[in-house]
Parts: C-alpha cells; sequence; structure tokens
C-alpha cells in the first residue's frame, strides 16, 4: 500500500495492496482508517459510478463551487482512462498546473483528488467503467466546468476529437473564471 506525491501539491496516487492467488485477487479498495492514518480529514459520503461505451471519450474538467466542494476518490474498474486533474486554488505554488495519470483495471491506481481542483479523464478503451468517492454530494447548482481544450493549459489528452456531453462542449477557460478556491499551506 503506497500513497505517491503527484507534482501537484496534495494531490496523490493511491496504490492498494492486491493479494493475487489461483482465484484472481483480493483488495482492500478503500480502508478509512488507513487515509486518517495519513493525516485525511474527509468522509466520503457518495459513491458514483460512470461507463463510457467509447474509447476517446472524455469527461471534465469538472468541480464544484463551495459549500458542495468535493474531494474525489477516483479509479478503473473495467478498462483505463487518461486522467487530468488541474489545480485551481489560488495561491497554490501549482494553480494553473495540470498532471495526467493512467488509471486502469489492471494497474488499479486510485488517484486522490483534493478539492479546489478540477477533474476530467479520457476513456482509452472501450466500456471503460469509472468508480470514485466523493465527500460532498452532488448538486447541480454548484456544477461547473473549465473546457478541456483551453489553449493556455495545453492538456496533453489522447485525442483530438473527443465524444462529449453537451455540458462540457460550453465551459470557460480557466482565465476568465474567478476561482473561489484559496490555498491553505497545510505544512
Ligand atoms: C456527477 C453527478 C451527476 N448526476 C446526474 C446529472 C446528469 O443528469 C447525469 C450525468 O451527469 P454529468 O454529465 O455531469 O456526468 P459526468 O460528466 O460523468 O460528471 C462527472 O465527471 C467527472 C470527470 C467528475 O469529476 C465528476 O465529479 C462528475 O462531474 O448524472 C447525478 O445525479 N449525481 C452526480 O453526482
Amino acid at each position: 500500500m503506497k500513497f505517491i506525491k503527484t507534482n501537484l501539491i496534495d494531490a496523490y496516487l493511491f496504490e492498494p495492496d492486491v493479494y493475487g492467488d489461483h482465484r484472481g485477487f483480493f483488495m482492500e479498495s478503500f480502508n478509512a482508517k488507513v487515509f486518517e492514518e495519513q493525516g485525511f480529514s474527509f468522509k466520503f459520503i457518495q459513491d458514483n459510478h460512470s461507463l463510457s461505451a467509447e474509447p476517446g471519450t472524455i469527461r471534465g474538467l469538472h468541480y464544484q463551487l463551495e459549500p458542495y466542494a468535493q474531494t474525489k476518490l477516483i479509479r478503473v474498474t473495467k478498462g483505463a482512462v487518461y486522467d487530468v486533474i488541474l489545480d485551481i486554488r489560488s495561491g497554490s505554488p501549482t494553480y494553473g498546473k495540470w498532471e495526467g495519470f493512467i488509471l486502469t483495471e489492471d494497474n488499479k491506481r486510485q488517484l486522490l483528488v483534493p478539492k479546489g481542483f478540477a477533474h476530467g479523464y479520457c476513456t482509452l478503451v472501450n466500456n471503460t467503467e469509472v468508480q470514485y468517492k466523493v465527500d460532498n454530494y452532488y448538486s447541480p447548482d454548484h456544477d461547473r466546468g473549465i473546457c478541456w481544450d483551453d489553449s493556455n493549459l495545453n492538456i496533453d489528452w489522447p485525442v483530438t476529437n473527443p465524444i462529449l456531453s453537451e455540458k462540457d462542449e460550453k465551459h470557460p477557460h480557466l482565465n476568465d473564471i474567478q476561482s473561489q478556491f484559496i490555498y491553505i499551506d497545510k505544512e
């Protein structure tokens, strides 16, 4: 079991212990105590599960405004994604920076996305299923996005012509939003 720092402050990759045997495998996909021991204080209260039928589907980049901002713990249970997080916390040393990660059903990596980050992913194979825990309820009124192809961000998505929801075709650029999130130095 490992927590790996990412290049973006407060975001982590989590690698659970996986016990394989002749039947298959077992893993604790989430254990609250393990996260508490790392000093995380969030409590997950909603589980989400989505399927994208086609490779090259991008969902994102999404976040919710306060008081409905969400910490997310993302994993892939079928297929594979290129998962991207973007720090949108004013005053953060990594504000405006993004990082991408391959999450697959085989590598079982989980991405811990803090509040104040926009999040999105591109599916890499057919019928990819993503499951994630969140620590705040969905609120359509607080649901916001940043456009996936913001030219200032230059995210290296694996596709140029993705399948998108109607909503995801219309998000603003990062430079056109006033972020309400403020970075708090936890060190
Ligand atoms: C996210 C969400 C959506 N919904 C509904 C609203 C809508 O009718 C339908 C589809 O919603 P969306 O198009 O927003 O789903 P989707 O584009 O998959 O949204 C998700 O994208 C990824 C990248 C995230 O990070 C998530 O937090 C979430 O924003 O599901 C809920 O009922 N609860 C939820 O928590």
